[in-house]
């Protein structure tokens, strides 16, 4: 540990806690452990798609800055290493839909490769629909394997525990940044945020390019080709805590993908395994400090980013960065004489759980 950066605890190893963990590194100002419940493959972002594409987040104005900066941030730092290493790939997108759709997407003037699908690209049944060039794709274990490895190498840490009062990490840190997704219904009360059931199915690859047919938001129809598989799509279940995957999902599921097209229908799929993830969902995407403790310590919240976590990521962690370095320059310094009561529970711990201890 360097006595000379600032120490930050990250809460959450989801897509949104390992991208901020990874931007705060790369600066060289931080020291940087992220305490998590679940790791990878056991967490909320291993059971996504995944593709770039926004998807059931607010607001989409800031959806669509950080989407793009996200987009601008595969394209520089991660499409460059390989897909061998990041298991991400660029991937052609399509969203179609069976009926006429005047309205553009609003986070697409973000995103200048983004157009209306022409005559020619539409498929049997759909009338329109829109195309970015330049998405990407990735196996989401791979993807986050790497987001793990590189959050390490540049220096950061991972313990697997749970916080159950918020007040406990500034015990080791004057700033800590809650990454928890769902978990922050309870984590800090915030019943805003609530589950929003996705399941998906894992079959053979199929075909080079994604087709989602989001005609309703609530029974989705998608194929995602990936490196070494495709998942098809998907469902939308608000307030379904249930993990379990579901027959009938999985039957229905199968059912749309085959009207997107005959190559799809299921006696052509080979079925490999299904998945079950909570999206953790909010009226809006929460990025913004909260101050504790009498302007002594700094929360950045960094939650509620629905189904769109991947495709925000890097825009939310890099906005992150830039919270943390505003509200650090605003802190009061502590003093010893006014260090908090709960500060002596834990004894125990300070030797076992955190090198940050300030002694
Ligand atoms: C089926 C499905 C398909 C999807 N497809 C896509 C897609 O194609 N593109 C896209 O961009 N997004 C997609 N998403 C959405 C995406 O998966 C989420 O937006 C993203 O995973 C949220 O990341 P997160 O890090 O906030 O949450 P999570 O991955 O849930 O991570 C939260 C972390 O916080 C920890 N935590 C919570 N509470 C506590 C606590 N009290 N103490 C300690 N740790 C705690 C958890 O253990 C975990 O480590 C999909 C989601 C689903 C379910
Ligand atoms: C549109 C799909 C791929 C998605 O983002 C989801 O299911 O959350």
């Amino acid at each position: 540990m360097n006595i000379h950066k600032k120490d930050i605890i990250i809460i959450g190893c989801g897509c949104i806690g390992l991208s901020a963990g990874v931007i705060l590194l790369k600066t060289g100002d931080y020291n940087v452990k992220i305490w998590a419940k679940d790791l990878p493959p056991n967490t909320t972002s291993n059971k996504a798609a995944a593709l770039w594409y926004p998807f059931l987040s607010e607001p989409l104005d800031k959806v669509g800055r950080w989407s793009q900066e996200t987009m601008d941030y595969f394209k520089k730092e991660i499409i460059p290493l390989g897909v061998e290493k990041t298991g991400t790939l660029t991937k052609k997108v399509y969203e179609l839909y069976r009926t006429p759709r005047a309205q553009l997407p609003e986070w697409s003037p973000f995103v200048p490769s983004f157009r209306r699908m022409k005559k020619e690209e539409m498929l049997d049944g759909y009338i329109d629909g829109f195309t970015v060039e330049d998405g990407f794709v990735m196996d989401t274990d791979q993807y986050m394997d790497w987001l793990v490895e590189s959050f390490k190498a540049l220096g950061g840490s991972i313990d697997q525990r749970e916080v159950v009062d918020i007040r406990e990490p500034f015990i080791y840190a004057d700033i800590v940044i809650n990454c928890s997704g769902l978990g922050a219904r309870e984590l800090i009360g915030d019943r805003l945020v609530y589950p929003s059931r996705g399941q998906i199915i894992v079959v053979d690859n199929t075909r080079d390019i994604s087709l989602m047919d989001e005609e309703d938001e609530y029974q989705l129809g998608y194929v995602i080709p990936r490196v070494h598989n495709s998942v098809l799509g998907g469902t939308n279940q608000q307030h379904n805590y249930n993990l379990e995957p579901s027959k009938k999902d999985t039957e229905e599921i199968l059912d749309r993908v085959a009207k997107i097209s005959p190559q799809f229908e299921r006696k052509n799929l080979k079925i490999l395994g299904e998945k079950v993830g909570l999206r953790p969902s909010r009226y809006s995407i929460r990025l913004e400090n909260e101050f504790m403790q009498d302007g002594r310590k700094l929360l950045v919240h960094n939650y509620g980013h629905g189904g769109s976590g991947f495709t925000v990521s890097w825009g939310c962690a890099l906005d992150t960065l830039k919270l943390v370095r505003k509200g650090a320059d605003k802190l009061k310094t502590s003093n010893k004489s006014d260090v908090p009561w709960y500060s002596l529970l834990n004894k125990r711990r300070s030797s076992s759980s955190c090198s940050f201890v300030n002694d």
